[in-house]
């Protein structure tokens, strides 16, 4: 559905992207993910065709974004950060406006009009003016602007930026309904917004793309750690001295059903361990645990939340400022489970 081939852009000398490099297919939620500046605006600017990339190129199914841009153009439907909403024409007016600017056909409009009104639950402030819409109902119109000429690629950016929580869980319910039968790019910066929306993720930080996959996938493959929760029945001396002697993983005991840190009434220990690479050694506490003759009640691998993986792909400076230098490959989910470059060195 979307090729972004080697795309880079350069503002006056200044990186904006560099050398991007995915695609997407019919029917997936992706969300774009990255810190204030990293490049998410001028991606979705260059996708919709709005803005010419320095080098590379964009393709929407099969279609080439520079070359043939207006047929490119009735694909996608763009929801900028700030939608351009005209405040003195009435949610009517300003949907007839988009109608005729997106080509749909005349006798179609009135049609358009009223399926985008009840879809995106307009249907009281449809004589309304723009200027008095709450933000939450302007996003809506934004939307429904997006979505009349019925494109298969919708580029949202930053939808739910600055509504109430209640507008916010209202937007992500139509997103997901627009999943149903668009492909969707979404920038955001609400990140439990992809994990409950999205099926995969794009992470881009200074300009660079440096994760794409799923959410849930690096969730629970990707870091240098290896952590894993355990209740054991046993003292917590006795897990002290089992354990002490593997070197390679760190101990802290945690509360207990009753509120305990140690020992409990039931006699059970709740301790999480942490391996020093990200090596899976559950089976090996197995052995250790069993031949020792301590029964363990619940084990669980304990996953990276989402704040820590954005955290620790967008914390790093990338050190090739340089537009002309080049590009580390992101981790990519096919990859994710050997060691980056990074983390062989
Ligand atoms: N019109 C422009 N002229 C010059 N530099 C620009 C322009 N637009 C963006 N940039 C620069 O390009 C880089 C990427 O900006 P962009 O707006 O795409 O980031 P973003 O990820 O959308 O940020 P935010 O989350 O703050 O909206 C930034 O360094 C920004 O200063």
């Amino acid at each position: 559905m979307l090729e972004v081939k080697q795309v880079s852009k350069v503002y006056d000398g200044r990186r904006g992207v560099h050398q991007l490099d995915f695609t997407m297919e019919r029917g997936e939620i992706v969300g774009f993910l990255g810190p204030n500046g990293a490049g998410k605006t001028t991606t979705m600017r260059m996708i919709t065709g709005y803005l010419q990339p320095t080098a590379g190129s964009i393709v929407v199914d099969g279609q080439s974004v520079h070359d043939q841009g207006r047929a490119v153009r009735s694909k996608i439907g763009y929801l900028p950060e700030t939608p351009p909403l005209y405040p003195d024409m009435t949610v009517q007016s300003y949907l007839k406006f988009v109608a005729n600017l997106r080509d749909v056909p005349a006798r179609e409009i009135k049609l358009r009009i009223s399926e985008m009104v009840s879809r995106l639950g307009l249907q009281e402030r449809e004589k309304q003016l723009v200027r008095g819409l709450s933000k939450g109902y302007k996003q809506r119109l934004g939307l429904a602007g997006a979505i009349i000429h019925k494109p298969d690629l919708l580029v949202l950016d930053e939808p739910t930026s600055g509504l109430d929580p209640n507008q916010i869980m209202e937007i992500r319910d139509l997103i997901r309904e627009l999943g149903e039968n668009h492909t969707v790019l979404l920038s955001t910066h609400i990140l439990p917004e992809v994990s409950t929306l999205c099926n995969r993720m794009l992470i881009i930080n200074q300009g660079q793309l440096v994760l794409d996959g799923s959410p849930q996938h690096f969730g629970s493959s990707m870091g240098d750690q290896f952590k894993v929760s355990i209740e054991v029945k046993a003292t917590e001396q006795q897990l002290h001295n089992l354990l002490t002697p593997w070197e390679k993983v760190r101990r802290e005991v945690i509360q207990s059903s009753d509120g305990n840190v140690g020992t409990d009434q039931q006699g059970t220990v709740k301790m999480v361990l942490t391996g020093d690479s990200p090596e899976d050694f559950r089976e090996e506490l197995f052995y250790l645990l069993s031949g020792a003759g301590l029964p363990i009640l619940e084990m669980k691998k304990e996953n990276l939340s989402l704040e820590q993986i954005f955290l620790k792909l967008t914390t790093t400076e990338l050190d090739n400022e340089s537009p002309d230098k080049g590009t580390p490959d992101p981790v990519r989910e096919d990859s994710a489970d050997s060691p980056t470059k990074e983390e062989s060195k």
